[in-house]
């Protein structure tokens, strides 16, 4: 394990210098409101994901992680700063180009599975690239599902599947139209313990055997420990990372960063 002292923005690192890193943002800010009752979600956040990784964002309620991650995917635009995701800037592009590169060249996965009920999973696996009247390469198709262990489900319905099998439908839907990135929001936010570590286990494997990046928001110390690299944000600004953690190291980062966090909030009670 090997950690990065807790510092400003600026201390976070480039998770691999030999690598270009497939997202990049630059001086952003996002700034809810204005005036007195402005809340500034991210305050200036220069990072890296890097590709062929699994980077987590952890950091305390309210400190910025779905924003960023949000703004990164175009789903959010920032107040300042840029952004580039598999190179090119999304910051410049209009709704018309976001809905294309969220549709051909990102994946999303969510605690709400947000599969569609009357569709199969392979159905469901498959409407991305229905949608974006994409072929379905039926050869990576077979090592998405044998990966994801669900192929004698693939006939079934959502309300026919477990908590666990939908996430990896979702997974499943999320990557098999082979996106330049992943991005996932609490992906393990509504299963039980065996449930996540299989869907955690799929998603760095996906980055480990099949060159997959992914970027996850968790609250989950362990569901942290499955990446290649966590990166801490408080108060909307990135305060630390560690790269191969371990749930104990993350745990002890988190209350580091919260702690931190909580007397820049209200010193006089410190
Ligand atoms: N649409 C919005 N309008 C106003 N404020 C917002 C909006 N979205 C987020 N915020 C505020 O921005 C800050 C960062 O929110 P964000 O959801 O990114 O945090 P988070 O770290 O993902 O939190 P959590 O862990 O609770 O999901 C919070 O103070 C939040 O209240």
């Amino acid at each position: 394990m090997s950690t990065a002292p807790i510092g400003p923005a600026s201390a976070v690192t480039s998770p691999d210098p030999a690598t270009p890193p497939i997202a990049t943002a630059r001086g952003l800010v996002k700034t809810y409101g204005s005036g007195e009752t402005a809340v500034h979600a991210l305050a200036g956040v220069d990072v890296e994901f890097g590709r062929g990784q699994l980077t987590a964002i952890m950091g305390p309620s309210g400190s910025g992680k779905s924003t960023l991650m949000h703004c990164m995917a175009g789903l959010d635009r920032p107040t300042e700063g840029s952004i580039v995701v598999d190179g090119d800037e999304v910051g410049k592009m209009n709704e018309r180009q976001l809905t294309k590169l969220r549709r051909t060249r990102l994946g999303f996965v969510f605690q709400a599975f947000n599969l569609v009920p009357t569709l199969t999973a392979a159905e469901n696996i498959t409407l991305p690239l229905d949608i974006a009247r994409r072929p379905v390469d039926k050869a990576h198709f077979d090592a998405v599902v044998a990966a994801v262990g669900l192929e004698d489900r693939l006939g079934h319905k959502p309300n026919e599947l477990s908590g666990g099998q939908q996430q990896r439908v979702a997974c499943a839907r999320a990557l098999v139209s082979r996106p330049a990135v992943v991005f996932a929001d609490e992906p393990t936010g509504n299963l039980d313990s065996t449930s996540a570590a299989e869907v955690l286990g799929f998603l760095r494997r996906s980055v480990d055997d099949l060159g997959q990046s992914i970027v996850m928001v968790t609250h989950d110390p362990t569901a942290a420990s499955y990446a290649h690299r966590v990166l801490f944000l408080a108060d909307g600004r990135l305060v630390g990372e560690l790269l191969d953690p371990t749930p104990a190291s993350v745990l002890e980062m988190l209350g580091s960063v919260s702690s931190r966090a909580r007397q820049a909030a209200s010193p006089a009670a410190v």
